[in-house]
């Protein structure tokens, strides 16, 4: 009896608290919304069957309800848009991917000299300026890089080696370090492990589910990143190492470029492509110019290194479990390699069409329910079909709705079509209406050229030089975290080929 009426006021508190949380977090619709599809449970919503069930459930959704619809999860309602309108959001002004990427990626927490709004517009610039167009500049010198991180990471295989996928974030961030930084550091193997390391460490703040958001988007983002506001900072390390490498290299530069003057003959990267612009010009390298520079070379970093290696070890993935399209693709590599006697130019990267359109298939063919990159409603937006969202809603893109979609891919859609893109005319780095894996319109990456180019030199060089193998001898499968996809981990196989 005792137990019963001194717990009645507390159980009526909790009824009450959650009566209170229902009808505050209760989706409310404005007019002319995309259709919420039902859930059973408050609060909760859809969330479940966002992390456990993505495939199905978005699948079953698409059918019930058309394109787009909205769905409740981690407390919000989010709008899901399909192959017939997700590219009307990557056209709108309305819909912005860096209001929604601030809270998916707080980089500003931990990069201190970035601003909140982000300085999308000059990191675009920079990649486009000081990377795209000078692609076939840095081909002899990606592939170098590539060639040390083969031999290094891999090696002198006589027998089968398994080998984990940890290595292929360094592979990648070699050439990408020796472009950002410069030859006179990139060959240091901390600054190396710093560019390979960033994204996970920084990735790994985000890596708790968003609990919070139930009770408010922002609480989550807000808890945390706490830690970091107390001193705490996982890339702290890697930031201490680059600032370390990069000061006598400024500083030196700046000297050189004074006593040379018109005789300074400015090295081709991406530091020196800043000391050059008005935002970076100084004549002496303080501690803020410093911390200004190397907070945005990390920005760079993010962008670039993760995305492309986790593709890179995805395409390895799948040519290793494919044994049909072993022969053919290793031809035409054994074609071009003898034409260009081993040292590939940027016309020869053009000449790998199998293997462009085997990269294409496997970026196609990624299996990620939904894109990483969500945008944000900055303003209500009306989409063509009539249909209204209000401002601040998340919307994502259905991803797999575009890429499996069989008006464009034939009935097989969802079977590994190695040929699709050369049959097609489309290369792996066009963006176009049934291929979003670099966006679209606008805002579409601008490191896909590069990216692409440096999976084919990699998938170029490993294909020459080993049998690549799964240790099943099977396609091994995707892991799946609720609706984003990443490679397999079972770590493939190595063997020299007699040559
Ligand atoms: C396979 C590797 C890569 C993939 C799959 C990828 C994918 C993407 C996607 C989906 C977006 C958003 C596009 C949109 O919203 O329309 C994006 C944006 C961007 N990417 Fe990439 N990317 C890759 C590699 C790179 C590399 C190597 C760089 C730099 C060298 C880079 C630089 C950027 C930048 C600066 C943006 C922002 C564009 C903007 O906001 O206008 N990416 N990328």
């Amino acid at each position: 009896m005792y137990f019963f009426f001194e717990t009645v006021p507390a159980f009526v508190w909790v009824f009450i608290a959650t009566c209170v949380i229902y009808w505050i977090k209760s989706p409310k619709l404005s007019k002319n919304e995309p259709p919420m599809v039902p859930y059973k449970f408050p609060i909760i919503g859809h969330t479940l069957d966002y992390l456990y069930n993505a495939e199905n459930f978005f699948a079953e959704c698409r059918q019930k309800y058309g394109d787009p619809f909205n769905i409740y999860v981690f407390g919000q309602v989010n709008t899901i848009t399909g192959n017939e309108i997700a590219h009307e959001i990557y056209k709108a002004d309305a819909l912005s991917k860096s209001s929604a990427m601030l809270d998916a990626l707080p980089l500003y927490c931990v990069l201190k000299s970035l601003e909140p709004s982000g300085t999308d517009g000059h990191l675009v610039k920079v990649v486009r300026e000081g990377i795209g167009a000078k692609l076939p500049l840095y081909t002899e010198r990606m592939q170098k890089n590539l060639m040390i991180s083969i031999n290094k990471e891999i090696g002198d295989c006589p027998n089968p080696k398994l080998v984990n996928n940890d290595i292929f974030p360094t592979m990648v961030a070699r050439p990408v370090a020796d472009i950002l930084v410069g030859q006179e550091i990139s060959k240091n193997e901390d600054v190396v492990k710093a560019f390979a390391n960033f994204t996970q460490d920084f990735t790994s703040i985000l890596a708790i589910p968003p609990i919070l958001s139930f009770i408010h988007p922002q609480l989550h983002n807000q808890i945390v990143t706490l830690p970091l506001k107390f001193g705490w900072n996982p890339i702290l390390k890697h930031l201490t190492t680059l600032k370390k490498h990069l000061r006598p290299v400024l500083e030196k530069r700046l000297k050189d470029k004074e006593i040379l003057g018109d005789k300074y003959e400015p090295p081709l990267d991406i530091v020196e492509y800043l000391l050059n612009s008005p935002e970076y010009e100084t004549k002496v390298i303080t501690d803020d110019y410093l911390n200004k520079i190397c907070d945005f070379l990390f920005m760079v970093v993010i962008v670039s290194i993760h995305s492309t290696s986790r593709h890179l070890t995805s395409a390895l993935y799948d040519f290793a479990g494919r044994p049909e399209l072993w022969d053919d693709l290793y031809e035409e590599q054994v074609i071009i390699d003898k034409e260009c006697n081993g040292e590939l130019s940027s016309q020869h990267i053009n000449k790998m069409v199998k293997l462009d359109s085997f990269v294409r298939e496997t970026l196609r063919t990624f299996d990620a329910v939904l894109t990483t990159t969500p945008h944000r409603s900055v303003e209500s937006y009306t989409f063509k079909n009539g249909m209204t969202i209000p401002k601040g809603r998340k919307v994502q893109t259905y991803l797999i709705d575009i890429h499996y979609n069989a008006t464009a891919y034939g009935p097989e859609s969802k079977s590994f079509l190695p040929y699709h893109g050369l049959e097609n005319n489309l290369p792996a780095s066009r963006t176009d209406k049934n291929y979003f894996t670099f966006g679209a319109g606008k805002h579409s990456c601008p490191g896909r050229f590069f990216a692409v180019g440096e999976i084919k030199v990699c998938l170029h060089k490993l294909i020459l030089n080993y049998h690549i193998k799964t240790p099943s001898g099977k396609v091994e499968k995707k892991i799946h975290f609720g609706p984003f996809a990443s490679s397999p981990v079972s770590g493939l196989i190595f063997e020299n080929r007699k040559k």
